[in-house]
């Protein structure tokens, strides 16, 4: 296709939503002709289901839940008024405390002031947060976010020595719908320990998001925490940052809650629309699936030209792949469905790995996120006729036109800025995808069966070191090899675990078992210490 050609497409299928600023190019997908109005009925079908959805059905059918992530930003469309109540309730109370916490009515007990955040969450409980405060914060904001979004010891105490004394003004959220979640509840514990050895009281410091009655709700009670908000089975965790999940975070930082919640809302009117070509998330489901074959074959990378953007990819890394990824279909069938997500920032990733985008294995798709606000204010010329952001353009420009030439396929997003209201756009845009793209392959885009796997086997090798650390405890400095503590422990075939329990409780040398010197790999002795 010649340059010209490719303007001509780009006329044609370029999809606008005026009300946000944001538009959709799809003219560097190579979808033959006919593929829109082969796919009109199928898309046809995605609509239906997702106005049932919005209307209140159980669209998740596993679970028996309503999916509600777009009664957040507007409650009015919410299946029952109770619901929308909650919904506006929620916000105003968001409102409300932040205020307090700003202005010093909810003030720590040994400071004037709350002035830094520590959230402690994991996946949908954090995955928002984190974009939203990166994206949108300033130097200027209220208060200043922090995170525990794992249950790495080095990486929590990292995270404390940057707070220091400024612990003592520390507003500590804790995020999980299930609140059971043991990453978190680790995070929380620690967060606890950290304030106690300051002399602090936890409670007068923390807050919780979390479902009513879940484990976080009875300790948030039990410790007498200053408040709790709600979190609701109808809304996913990759779908929750414009709930409180991520609303109070964001407006305890100082942003603009309201702009992020209006852009959502009028992104989600613009992706209602039924005429596919302008609908732009109906038109990015349907590349997604021609660039895919509907079978996730090609990885989407994305590709935001903005520093503030450098999250979007790894928190629609969570948003994409655990709504798509599903070994079954929804009549059960197996499909092994999903569409792999990475990326980065340009042009940085332009030094890194775009070379193997441009002539390495064509396994992927891309979609380019223009901003074309550069900066506040004016910027300097940093040659002649050119700023540091005409290069930025001139960089996605040449690189997406560098793929092309080779064959590899990409979208344009185009937004005026980056700010609470793009953001709220952008995040419902891929929302809305994700959903449609869902019905077009068939599956449940709602739940998440495969992760449990994952726990109940951790939860397992947890349950083999109490084992061993039982007997280890009843047998006094007596040396053993992992095999025969597996057999000890009525686990012989699980000697592998059993070895790198012991090998990991060695390595620290607080837990008291000692690796003998110089023994093998495989018939190292290990000692209660
Ligand atoms: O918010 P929580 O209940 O703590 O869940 C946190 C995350 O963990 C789970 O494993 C789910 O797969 C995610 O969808 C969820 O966002």
């Amino acid at each position: 296709m010649t340059e010209r050609q490719l303007w001509e497409r780009y006329k044609k299928y370029l999809c606008g939503v005026e009300s946000v600023g944001l538009t959709l190019d799809v003219s560097r997908m190579n979808f033959p002709e006919d593929f829109l109005e082969r796919m009109r009925g199928p898309m046809e079908k995605a609509f239906d289901a997702m106005a049932a959805l919005e209307k209140g059905a159980i669209a998740n059918p596993d679970e028996k839940r309503m999916v509600g992530h777009y009664w957040l930003r507007a409650p009015e469309l919410a299946p029952e008024p109770g619901l929308a109540k909650e919904i506006r309730d929620t916000v105003a109370a968001v409102r409300a405390f932040s205020d307090d916490v700003h202005a010093g009515r909810v003030k720590p007990p040994k400071g004037d002031r709350f002035t830094r955040v520590l959230l402690v969450g994991i996946g949908g409980s954090a995955l928002g947060p984190q974009l939203v405060a990166d994206a949108l914060g300033t130097a200027a904001d209220r208060m200043q976010v922090f995170f525990f979004d794992n249950t790495d010891p080095d990486g929590m105490d990292r995270v404390l020595a940057q707070l220091g004394d400024k612990l003592a003004e520390t507003l500590t959220v804790v995020i999980s719908k299930s609140g059971g979640t043991k990453e978190t509840r680790n995070g929380m514990v620690e967060a606890e320990r950290a304030y106690q050895q300051k002399g602090l009281d936890f409670g007068r410091h923390a807050v919780a998001v979390t479902g009513e009655g879940s484990e976080l709700d009875r300790s948030a009670k039990k410790g007498n925490w200053l408040r709790t908000f709600p979190m609701w089975d109808w809304v996913g965790g990759r779908t929750s940052v414009l709930s409180a999940v991520g609303l109070l975070p964001a407006r305890l930082q100082g942003l603009d809650i309201d702009g992020m919640l209006a852009g959502a809302r009028d992104m989600d009117v613009a992706t209602r629309e039924r005429d596919m070509l302008r609908n732009p998330a109906a038109l990015m489901a349907l590349m997604w699936f021609h660039a895919g074959n509907g079978r996730g074959q090609k990885d989407l990378v994305i590709l935001p030209y903005k520093d503030r953007l450098l999250l979007l990819s790894r928190y629609l890394q969570q948003l994409v792949m655990e709504s798509l990824g599903k070994e079954k279909d929804l009549d059960g069938k197996v499909v092994n469905q999903g569409l792999a997500v990475y990326g980065n920032k340009g042009s940085t990733d332009q030094h890194a790995y775009v070379q193997q985008l441009r002539e390495g294995v064509n396994n992927f798709f891309a979609t380019f996120v223009e901003v074309l606000k550069d900066r506040e204010g004016t910027s300097m010329r940093v040659e002649e006729e050119f700023t540091s952001g005409d290069y930025l353009l001139g960089f996605l420009l040449g690189s997406r036109r560098a793929l092309f030439e080779k064959g590899r396929e990409s979208m344009t997003l185009t937004v005026p800025d980056v700010s609470a209201r793009t953001l709220g756009a952008l995040i419902a845009l891929h929302e809305r995808a994700v959903g449609l793209y869902a019905s077009l392959v068939n599956i449940n885009a709602y739940h998440q069966p495969g992760v449990e796997a994952g726990k109940k086997a951790a939860g397992a090798v947890l349950e083999l070191q109490r084992k061993l650390l039982a007997k280890l405890r009843g047998e006094k400095a007596k040396g053993h090899t992992a095999e025969e503590l597996a057999t000890a422990v009525g686990s012989p075939d699980e000697v592998e675990t059993v070895f790198k329990v012991l090998e990991h409780l060695a390595a620290n040398a607080d837990q008291g078992v000692k690796r003998e010197p110089g023994a093998q790999r495989f018939d190292t002795r290990f000692r209660a210490g």
